[in-house]
């Protein structure tokens, strides 16, 4: 008898269940969006779930199987998600219409979990007045600023593999990816925190340790990030903790303690911690000499001072959306030329002209002048943009943009930037490695917002000049001094690990740098 009831029971639980997902599952039929079929716990996310794809790898499929439609429908567990395929719809949500759409749906706990409040998670009136805030960080006179700190990091690059290839007749075989990742972690304790992290002699730096943990493409990541992006509801109702206790220590002590050691000796530097200790101690950033002031808002300096929290916070945002993105379009880039020797040697003498009016000297008026190196760039992050998707989150009920599909409010956008960046009717044969895409001529003849590396509209990224400057120091250093070869263990094609968020390599990235002084003596 208990038998029997205990199955009734059973039965109706899993029938309510199933109804009730059923229901929620009509979200986007409902409103005649098509989409892929979900399954009913997961669902069209499960395969990013049990690790076996990433988010960006959903979405290039969904791209792939709803090319022609202008939008497309998804979810992800019980949430509804809206893919953005057609350009014009992507332009209103990211520009035109931004303040409709501009949160990112992400988990942010300032209290229990304070490295979740940073620039990039925060929606409404706190991002707006931190945006506000952290923006005149990256103005070009402070980047020019921080460049010799750039320029220093990759003449450490440029002695550590010419020593390595006098070691072994001119050549030195690296991991570029890896090589990469360690010099862009000490740009950016350098140019974030004025610290040498010293992660390119030394590998197992606290620095470089911190760095792998944070983007490891590990199931746990994988997990922690879906429920960041798209599961905030979830996060809140059971108050999950997502920052991994060994990280939010390391940054917390990092901050409290660099700060305390400035503050006490009268120490000033031209660093990023450094405008964000004016942030917290007056509120807004002091332009350097000749440098104009940011206009100040007429309701004032809004948002008043940062705490340290907050500090913090923005803090760790700058590392890792700093060392991963700069890293991973390096490597590529430099992937890139060892299989396009003709490109190769186009940015070689680009490199070489350009400093031979600049008396040898790398500046940063000589980067600016390097236009080839910057289409060459520009074509990596076509290829292999480091965030695959844009993410947005609907702030009113209200329709999609040029269609009349209506959306709750709360409900979360995808723009799919590396499907977009692939698709044959904006870039002929996409697989092709091709910086000629970036002539004014043929920007002129694709649509705007179907190149989107950086976003677009009030939150693109804040950094997008730091960056890139970055990168092309690196580059441009790195040739200037070494011929990329392929080796016999360079990849025909990268394989990327599935469930990282940046392009991470499965296996190592290797190529041969060839001294370009040893080859000539
Ligand atoms: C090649 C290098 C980089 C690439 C490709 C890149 C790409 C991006 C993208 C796609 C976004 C989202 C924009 C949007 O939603 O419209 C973003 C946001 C952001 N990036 Fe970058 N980034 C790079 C370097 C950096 C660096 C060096 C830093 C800091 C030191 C940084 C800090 C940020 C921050 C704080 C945001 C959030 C902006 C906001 O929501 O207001 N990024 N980045």
């Amino acid at each position: 008898m208990i038998g029997w009831t205990l199955t009734a029971l059973l039965a109706g639980l899993g029938f309510a269940l199933y109804s009730y997902l059923a229901k929620i599952f009509t979200y986007w039929t409902k409103r005649k969006v098509p989409g892929p079929k979900p399954t009913l716990l997961t669902g069209n996310f499960g395969s990013n779930l049990m690790g076996n794809k990433s988010i960006g790898d959903i979405a290039d499929q969904v791209y792939q199987d709803y090319r022609d439609e202008p939008v497309a429908g998804t979810f992800v567990m019980t949430q509804p998600l809206l893919h953005l395929h057609d350009p014009e719809i992507i332009k209103h949500v990211l520009v035109k219409d931004f303040q409709d759409f501009h949160g990112r749906g992400i988990y942010v706990e300032s209290e229990r979990d304070p490295l979740t409040a940073h620039l990039f998670n925060l929606s409404g009136k706190r991002w707006k007045e931190l945006r506000a805030k952290i923006a005149p960080t990256f103005t070009p006179a402070k980047i020019k600023y921080m460049f010799e700190t750039m320029k220093e990091c990759c003449t450490q690059l440029q002695d550590f593999v010419e020593a390595k290839a006098a070691a072994n007749g001119g050549r030195y075989n690296a991991d570029i990816r890896e090589m990469q990742a360690r010099v862009s972690t000490d740009v950016v304790s350098s140019v974030a925190f004025g610290i040498q992290s010293n992660s390119l002699k030394t590998p197992e730096s606290e620095f470089r340790r911190i760095g792998t943990k944070v983007v490891e493409p590990t199931v746990f990541n994988s997990i922690r990030l879906m429920v960041l992006f798209f599961l905030r509801e979830i996060a809140q109702k059971f108050q999950f903790t997502i920052t991994v206790t060994e990280i939010e220590t390391f940054f917390t002590k990092l901050v409290a303690e660099t700060v305390a050691y400035r503050e006490q000796n009268g120490i000033e530097r031209a660093d990023m911690l450094q405008m964000l200790m004016q942030l917290k101690n007056k509120g807004f950033v002091q332009p350097r000499e000749g440098e104009e002031a940011e206009p100040v808002p007429e309701d004032g300096q809004p948002g008043g001072k940062l705490t340290m929290n907050e500090m913090v916070a923005q803090v760790y945002i700058f590392f890792i959306a700093g060392f991963d993105t700069t890293s991973a379009t390096t490597s590529l880039t430099m992937y890139e030329l060892t299989k396009n020797h003709d490109i190769q040697e186009k940015v070689y003498q680009e490199v070489q002209d350009v400093l031979k009016r600049h008396n040898g000297e790398v500046t940063y008026e000589a980067i600016m002048e390097m236009t080839y190196l910057d289409k060459v760039i520009n074509e990596t992050l076509r290829m292999y943009p480091p965030l695959p998707f844009l993410n947005r989150e609907v702030m009113v009920n209200r329709e999609i943009p040029l269609t009349n599909i209506q959306v709750n409010k709360g409900t979360r956008i995808i723009v799919p930037v590396r499907a977009l960046h692939h698709d044959p009717q904006y870039w002929p044969e996409p697989s092709k490695y091709d910086p000629e895409r970036f002539s004014e001529e043929a920007k002129a003849s694709r649509p705007a917002h179907v190149y989107l590396p950086f976003g677009e509209g009030p939150r693109v990224c804040v950094a997008q000049r730091l960056g890139l400057m970055q990168v092309k120091v690196s580059v441009a250093m790195l040739l200037s001094r070494f011929r990329l070869e392929a080796s016999e263990d360079t990849p025909a094609e990268v394989e990327f690990a599935p469930r990282s968020f940046v392009p991470l390599p499965k296996k190592e990235l290797k190529m041969t740098l060839v001294s370009r002084q040893i080859a000539a003596a």
